[in-house]
């Protein structure tokens, strides 16, 4: 099976300028990058005048299966991937049970294979059922297939078990992802301690709730040199404590999600649950630090926290509702919108952070559109401006705070191993819980 992308315009490494490329897929690979391809068996598509990029890579995913597959399961969760231009997704653990188990973890990505959608990547429990006590076995989980660990969904409370957390990955030569919270300081709030939560008298939950254990763990990782990365990092303290902690050598990275590089807690027009997340909606001086770090390579990759809930959830309100916001089928346009198009990052910087560097700091050999790779790519058109229409939604999720945003730069052709797994010709408008 061979496929011609035919007149698609290429991020040319060294200028960041698009150039016209034409890409040669012979059955999952890229066999040929050129200016100009013939090739009289392949099927040719025409993406003239559309961007053509590496497919997205994003290491901060619920998939949902096993256990709330009401939410969402690997099969919507992966299409939905693939109509955000996702090729690779790492799913968190935080399912019923947890991925703290070989067999799960095969579970997993038998299901992933059957879809087709989306590589599935793994990320298996730092503790058995994540209760922060006794570690998983972690070796057994790497031979199956995890890629990091992480009790993302709750933060390690016990400084001891996140030490002996750290040791052993380390010996396994896997990261340690970390959901950053303190429970002491954070316990029933809702909303960031800010404007917001005073205007309306919600328990807020401060920025130090996160930045504590962004503390404490870059100080518990310094002599064992495991590689830390932070998870969904909101507040301008944890950016500046992974600033440091990078400046003096130490193996530490950070992810940003969309919502948190776009909105501020006094962006949220009243208590309204599709404005509630973990971490929460800073200051606009966090936001713009989130930025800042972004630009500086402090904050290394953005990962859209992909978190679906049901409409019914969601809809008991600000201070009941489950934490999070879906984010796979609109993490481009709005970041290429809202960011790239407003002048604060550049489209090279946007791509590079959701492709090249998430491959490099996990050590994948994806993320990058080059002759003799798997055929992961995103073809997107920079033109076609339309609001986000959660009732268009592959996610089963459709708690998202930009209903109604209007962006451009939708994909409309995902290609994964090979196979076209997003057709924009294919919308159709689909409501269903
Ligand atoms: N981010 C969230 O608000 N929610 C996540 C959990 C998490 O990422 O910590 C979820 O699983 O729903
Ligand atoms: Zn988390
Ligand atoms: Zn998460």
């Amino acid at each position: 099976m061979k496929i011609l992308l035919k007149n698609g315009q290429v991020l040319d490494e060294q200028t960041g300028k698009l150039i016209k490329k034409d890409i040669l897929i012979v059955g999952e690979m890229i066999a040929k990058i050129a200016a100009e391809i013939e090739d009289e068996e392949a099927e040719v598509i025409d993406v003239d005048g559309k961007f053509v990029s590496a497919g997205f890579i994003d290491m901060h995913v619920h998939l949902r299966e096993p256990g709330f597959e009401k939410k969402e399961t690997i099969e919507t969760g992966t299409y939905a991937a693939a109509r955000g231009g996702f090729t690779t997704v790492a799913c968190m653990p935080n399912t019923r049970p947890p991925i703290d188990s070989v067999e799960i973890v095969q579970d997993i990505l038998a299901k992933a294979e059957e879809a087709g959608y989306a590589r599935v990547l793994p990320i298996g429990a730092i503790t058995i059922r994540q209760l922060g006590q006794e570690l998983t076995d972690m070796e057994a989980l790497k031979a199956a297939g995890v890629i990091a660990v992480s009790d993302d969904g709750v933060g390690v409370q016990s400084s001891k078990v996140m030490k002996e957390a750290m040791r052993k990955a380390h010996s396994l030569g896997l990261p340690v992802v970390a959901h950053c919270e303190d429970d002491t300081l954070a316990k029933g709030g809702c909303v960031h301690d800010g404007e917001f939560a005073k205007r309306y008298g919600l328990q807020g939950i401060p920025s130090e709730a996160e930045s504590i254990h962004v503390a404490r763990d870059i100080l518990l990782a310094e002599d064992i040199g495991v590689h830390y990365h932070v998870c969904h990092i909101s507040a301008e303290q944890s950016v500046r404590l992974v600033r440091e902690a990078k400046a003096r050598g130490q193996k530490v990275t950070a992810e940003v999600t969309p919502h948190h590089l776009l909105l501020c807690d006094e962006d949220i027009p009243e208590p309204d649950a599709m404005y509630k997340m973990n971490p929460p909606l800073r200051s606009k001086k966090d936001r713009a630090a989130l930025i800042q770090g972004l630009k500086d390579g402090t904050i290394d990759i953005i990962a859209t926290d992909h978190a679906p809930h049901m409409v019914s959830e969601k809809a008991q309100g600000m201070e009941l509702a489950p934490f999070g916001v879906v984010g796979l089928e609109t993490a481009f346009p709005l970041l290429y919108t809202h960011l790239v198009l407003t002048g604060e990052l550049t489209l090279a910087e946007l791509v590079e952070k959701m492709t090249r560097k998430p491959a490099e700091l996990f050590g994948l050999p994806y993320g990058v559109l080059a002759e003799g790779k798997s055929a992961d790519i995103t073809v997107i058109d920079l033109e076609e401006e339309r609001p986000v229409d959660p009732n268009t939604f592959k996610s089963k999720g459709r708690n998202t705070p930009f209903s109604g945003w209007q962006c451009k730069g939708w994909p409309v052709l995902t290609i994964y191993r090979g196979n076209i797994t997003w057709d924009q010709a294919d919308i159709v408008v689909t409501f269903e819980e």
